[in-house]
């Protein structure tokens, strides 16, 4: 990193900071002494190689896997040993590869829920929503492209829909941070150019640390790339730095690019 943590952690800017994090597995270490830092409302690429530790590392931001070393700081307190719960509670909302949409209820009901600021899915069903609450919704109905699929059943939804709904759902939720692993599992080219588009629009808002292999959908985000080998640190740069340099190539890109 080209700056000491220490003076970092000060930088008003600065969101989330994972200050040199190793998770050890019964002596495989996951992740290595692992650092990143990301400000408010920028976009994060993560890639590296099956096994990297890139979903070690987003586990450990949320408190899923414990750090055996090193410690995870969010809007300047540490979190590193908080329970799941409470970091997602602080503003860090992660959406999984298989989407996690309710089936039987529709694409509005999903929102609405996932909007509840206390999270008891049995009082939101009977809460009525406030004008404010559904301004919002219709903005993220409009940010995810499903303005007009409000009323269908999220299980009627195609696989693509799911996945911007359940980034819908993320939003939602109000979090500073957004944790995307894979968002482009199982998409053709034009869903994912819609993934693509949908992510760098949430940019300013929030931040978003978007994990995913396709170079394609990495090249259309065009945020900053943070390269993971054997749970280390490898490179960080712009997607055409890293398309360029020769250790990444080695490790990763020179495999999957062929
Ligand atoms: N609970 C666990 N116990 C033991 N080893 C684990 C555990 N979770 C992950 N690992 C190992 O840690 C390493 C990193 O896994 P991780 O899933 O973080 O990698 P990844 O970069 O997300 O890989 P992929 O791109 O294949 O999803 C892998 O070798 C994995 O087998």
């Amino acid at each position: 990193m080209p700056q000491a943590l220490h003076e970092q952690l000060t930088e008003p800017n600065l969101l989330l900071a994972v200050d040199g994090v190793t998770v050890d597995f019964d002596g495989f270490k996951a992740l290595n002494g692992f650092s990143l830092t990301i400000d408010k409302g920028s976009l994060r690429v993560v890639i590296g190689p099956n096994g990297a530790g890139k979903s070690t590392l987003c586990d450990t931001i949320i408190g899923r896997v414990r750090a055996t070393n090193g410690r995870v700081v969010f809007k300047g307190e540490e979190i590193t040993y908080l329970p799941e719960f409470e970091i997602v509670r602080r503003g860090v909302c992660r959406k999984f590869q298989t989407p996690g949409v309710l089936p039987t209820l529709t694409v509005l009901d999903n929102l609405m829920i996932a909007g509840q600021k206390d999270r008891s899915w049995r009082r939101s069903f009977g809460l009525r929503q406030a004008p404010e609450e559904k301004e919002k919704i219709e903005k993220i109905l409009e940010t995810v492209g499903l303005t007009d699929r409000s009323h269908i059943l999220a299980g009627e939804l195609a696989h693509g829909e799911k996945q911007w709904l359940e980034i819908g759902m993320v939003v939602a939720t109000d979090a500073e941070l957004l944790l995307l692993d894979e968002p482009t599992a199982g998409m053709g080219p034009k869903e994912t150019s819609k993934t693509a588009d949908l992510i760098r629009g949430l940019g300013g808002q929030h931040a978003v640390l978007v994990i995913d292999h396709d170079m394609s959908f990495i090249e259309q985000l065009n945020g900053r790339v943070t390269v993971m080998h054997q749970g280390q640190f490898l490179k960080e740069g712009s997607v055409a730095e890293i398309r360029k340099d020769p250790d990444v190539a080695a490790v990763y890109l020179g495999r999957a690019a062929d």
